[in-house]
C-alpha cells in the first residue's frame, strides 16, 4: 500500500510540483487568446477601477465570455486568477462597507467553469494571487525580488506587490527540501537510515530559506497599508458576518454560497512539511486541524493528490522513534526546530501588520478616526479578531512539540 504510493511520489512534476520552483506555476501565462481581453484589461487595471468606483460599472459592460476557449493548465490558472481579482474587487469595492451581495453572471458563470475545470472554489486563492501571478522582469535574469513583478494587484499600493512576491520567494526557497521528499519517503521504506538523515540536512536547510526570504517583507510591505486597505479584498464570505447568506453567483445556483476568503494556510508547502514530520495539528486544537484540512480544498487538484498521497505514505516520525539513532533524531528534531522558528517568526510579523495597526485603529475609532470593518477577514476562523492569532500560535506550539524526546 505505502510502497505504492511511494512509487507514484518519485515523479514530482505528475503533481505539478516543479524541479527549480517546487508548487509555484513555473513561468505564468501572462496573455490569454484576445478573445478574453475583457477579463484581463479589467483586471489589469484593477486598482485604479476600485478607487475610483468605477469597477462594478466596467463589470456591468463586460460581455458574457465562453470558457470553452481556454486551452491548457497555464491558460486556466491565468483565468481563475483574472476572474478572481476581479471577483473580490467587484465584492469589496465599497472598501468593505456595503459588500455586493449578487455576482453578476459575467462574471459567475465562467468563473464557476474555469473554477470547475481547475478544482479550485470560485473565489480567489493562494495558488492565483501568489503562486500564478507573477513574471520576471527580464526574463533571462534570476528570481530575486527587483527582477519580479506581479501580473495583477490590488489597492494598497506596492505593497499589494510586496505581499504577493515576498510570499512567492518564500514559496521558491524551499526547493531542494521538496526535492528530498521522495528520496525520504523511498530511504524509510528501505530503512536506510543514512539516505534518511542525509536528505533531512536538506530539508532543514530548506526550512531556514524560508525564514531568510520572509524577512524581506519589513522592506517590501508597509503595515498600514495591510492592514487599512490589502486585507480588505482577500476577505471572504463565508460565517461573514458582513455577508452573512454569503454570495449569489448568478446564473449557476439559485442560493448563495459561501466561500473562504485567501489564506495562506491553502499553502502546499508548509502543509508538506508538516505531513513529512508528522506533525500532528491534531484535534487538541480543534479547528485549526479542520481549517488546515479544508483549506486543502482550496489547493489545486494535483497539490492536493500529493498531499494526499504523502499522507498516506509510511511514517518518517516513527522510522526516528523506533530506530533509536540518535543522529537520525538530531537531523530530525533539527527539521521540526526549524519548522517552529519559522511560525514564530510568522507570529512577530503578524503582530507588526495586523496586531498593532489595529489596536491603533481602535484608538483612532474612538476619537472617529480610521473606519474598520470590525470583523476581522477571517472570520470564517471565529468571530473575533484575535482567532487567527490563537491559531497561528496553536499550530506553532503543536510544531514545537513534536520533537522526538
Ligand atoms: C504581512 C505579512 C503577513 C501577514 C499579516 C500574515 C498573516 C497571516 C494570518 C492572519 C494567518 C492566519 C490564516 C489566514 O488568515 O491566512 C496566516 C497564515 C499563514 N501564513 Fe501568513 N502572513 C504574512 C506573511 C506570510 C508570508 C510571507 C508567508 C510565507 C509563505 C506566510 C505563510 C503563512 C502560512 C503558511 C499560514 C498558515 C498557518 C501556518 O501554517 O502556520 N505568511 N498569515
Ligand atoms: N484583521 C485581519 C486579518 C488580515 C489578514 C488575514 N489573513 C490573510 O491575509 N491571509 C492570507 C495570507 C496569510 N499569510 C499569507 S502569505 C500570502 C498570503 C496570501 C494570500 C492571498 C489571499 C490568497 N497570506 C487575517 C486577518
Amino acid at each position: 500500500e505505502s510502497r505504492a504510493h511511494s512509487e507514484r511520489l518519485q515523479h514530482l512534476e505528475e503533481f505539478h510540483v516543479s524541479e527549480e520552483c517546487g508548487f509555484v506555476l513555473p513561468d505564468p501565462l501572462a496573455q490569454l487568446p484576445d478573445y478574453y481581453a475583457p477579463w484581463t484589461n479589467v483586471a489589469a487595471n484593477l486598482p485604479h477601477l476600485v478607487e475610483t468606483q468605477q469597477l462594478r460599472g466596467e463589470v456591468a459592460k463586460m460581455p458574457l465570455l465562453s470558457a470553452r476557449h481556454l486551452r491548457g493548465h497555464r491558460q486556466l490558472r491565468l483565468a481563475h486568477l483574472a476572474l478572481g481579482v476581479i471577483t473580490m474587487g467587484y465584492v469589496w469595492q465599497g472598501g468593505g462597507r456595503q459588500p455586493a451581495k449578487i455576482l453578476p453572471r459575467v462574471l459567475a458563470v465562467p468563473f464557476c467553469a474555469v473554477s470547475a475545470r481547475l478544482g479550485l472554489p470560485p473565489i480567489l486563492v493562494y495558488a492565483d494571487c501568489v503562486l500564478a501571478n507573477w513574471k520576471k522582469r527580464d526574463p533571462r535574469g534570476l528570481t530575486v525580488y527587483q527582477n519580479l513583478d506581479t501580473l495583477f494587484s490590488f489597492p494598497g499600493g506596492d505593497s499589494s506587490k510586496g505581499f504577493f512576491l515576498v510570499s512567492l520567494l518564500v514559496e521558491v526557497a524551499p526547493t531542494p527540501g521538496l526535492q528530498a521528499i521522495p528520496t525520504i519517503v523511498k530511504a524509510v521504506l528501505r530503512q536506510d537510515l543514512c539516505s534518511v538523515h542525509t536528505a533531512l540536512q536538506d530539508v532543514a536547510l530548506a526550512i531556514c530559506r524560508m525564514q531568510e526570504a520572509f524577512t524581506l517583507i519589513h522592506e517590501h510591505v508597509d503595515p498600514g497599508l495591510f492592514f487599512r486597505t490589502l486585507r480588505i479584498y482577500l476577505a471572504g464570505w463565508k460565517d461573514s458576518s458582513l455577508m452573512p447568506e454569503g454570495l449569489v453567483y448568478e446564473g449557476v445556483w439559485e442560493a448563495p454560497r459561501q466561500f473562504s476568503g485567501g489564506s495562506a494556510a491553502q499553502s502546499s508547502t508548509l502543509q508538506c512539511f508538516d505531513i513529512l514530520l508528522g506533525i500532528p495539528h491534531s484535534t487538541a486544537q480543534g479547528f485549526s486541524a479542520e481549517y488546515l484540512r479544508r483549506m486543502r480544498d482550496y489547493m489545486p487538484a494535483a497539490h492536493r493528490a500529493f498531499i494526499q498521497t504523502l499522507a498516506s505514505g509510511p511514517s518518517l516520525r516513527q522510522f526516528a522513534l523506533v530506530t533509536g539513532n540518535a543522529g537520525l533524531r538530531a537531523a530530525f528534531n533539527q527539521c521540526v526546530a526549524a519548522l517552529a522558528a519559522l511560525r514564530s517568526y510568522h507570529i512577530q510579523v503578524v503582530t507588526k501588520y495586523i496586531t498593532i495597526p489595529a489596536g491603533r485603529c481602535r484608538a483612532e475609532q474612538q476619537l472617529g478616526g480610521c473606519v474598520q470593518e470590525g470583523a476581522s477577514v477571517r472570520s470564517d476562523m471565529g468571530t473575533g479578531g484575535t482567532d487567527f492569532m490563537r491559531f497561528l500560535k496553536a499550530i506553532r506550539d503543536s510544531t514545537h512539540t513534536a520533537q522526538l524526546t
